[in-house]
């Protein structure tokens, strides 16, 4: 038997300012780091001892992996980072204020382009190193990227295709790990989560419409060794 744990990273700067967020790589705010370290005490308190983290190339979830390792007291296991692991590409909505998309196009719309399986944000016509919104510039697609299959790289995602490049990530390692009875704990986004729990759990193309991640509540699953979902629990601060 083996325990996955799934965490969404804590609010970042632009989850704060209700901005669509996708590949920018934004920080965590004041509150998302709280997030984080209350994440950390909750597996501390459940006691359970990891071997394997997983995080993407993005700082909001590297640093809430970090945040709640040291709470946990487990810095010390092996961690890899993958693109793989992203939030979903929002394409040019990226750096939008989603009230204000919502205004502009539509509450149904935008609802499609958050939730929907298949539904594809705008597309974006390049693919800049770094983007500037508010009058700060972040990093976007830059050298983190560059061994990247060509033709690999979003001009923008819906969870279908989020999926389909997070499952060989999936498959090469999260689910080896687990059948060779490994603990692993994930820190990852709203997204890039959505598809991964649609995997594991089944859930329709419609159903996961409904489905949402809190931040930096973690989500642990027990799996058996034909890894069949055994539990799931959600974790919450008492
Ligand atoms: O902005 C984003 O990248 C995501 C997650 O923060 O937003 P949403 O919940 O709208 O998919």
């Amino acid at each position: 038997m083996a325990k996955l744990v799934l965490i969404r990273h804590g609010q970042s700067e632009w989850n704060a300012l209700n901005l669509f967020n996708g590949w920018v790589d934004t920080k965590l705010s004041d509150k998302g780091v709280a997030q984080a370290k209350e994440a950390g005490a909750m597996l501390a308190k459940e006691g359970i001892q990891f071997d394997q983290a997983y995080t993407s190339v993005l700082t909001r979830a590297i640093t809430t992996l970090h945040y709640a390792l040291e709470e946990a007291g487990q810095m010390f296991i092996p961690e890899d980072k993958t693109w793989r692991l992203n939030e979903r590409h929002y394409g040019a909505l990226q750096g939008l204020n989603k009230a204000d998309a919502a205004a502009k196009y539509g509450d149904e719309q935008v609802h499609q382009w958050r939730r929907s399986y298949d539904v594809l944000p705008p597309l974006l016509t390049e693919q800049t190193e770094t983007v500037e919104v508010l009058g700060k510039t972040y990093p976007a697609f830059d050298r983190r990227y560059a061994d990247v299959p060509e033709g690999e790289l979003p001009y923008g995602e819906n969870l279908k295709v989020t999926l389909e490049r997070v499952l060989p990530f999936w498959t090469s390692n999260i689910e080896k790990d687990l059948q060779a009875g490994k603990n692993v704990l994930i820190a990852a986004h709203g997204n890039s989560l959505r598809a991964l729990v649609k995997h594991i759990e089944n859930i329709s193309d419609d159903d996961i419409l409904g489905v949402e991640i809190a931040n930096g509540q973690p989500l642990v699953y027990d799996f058996d060794d034909n890894m069949n979902v055994v539990s799931k629990n959600v974790l919450e601060n008492k």
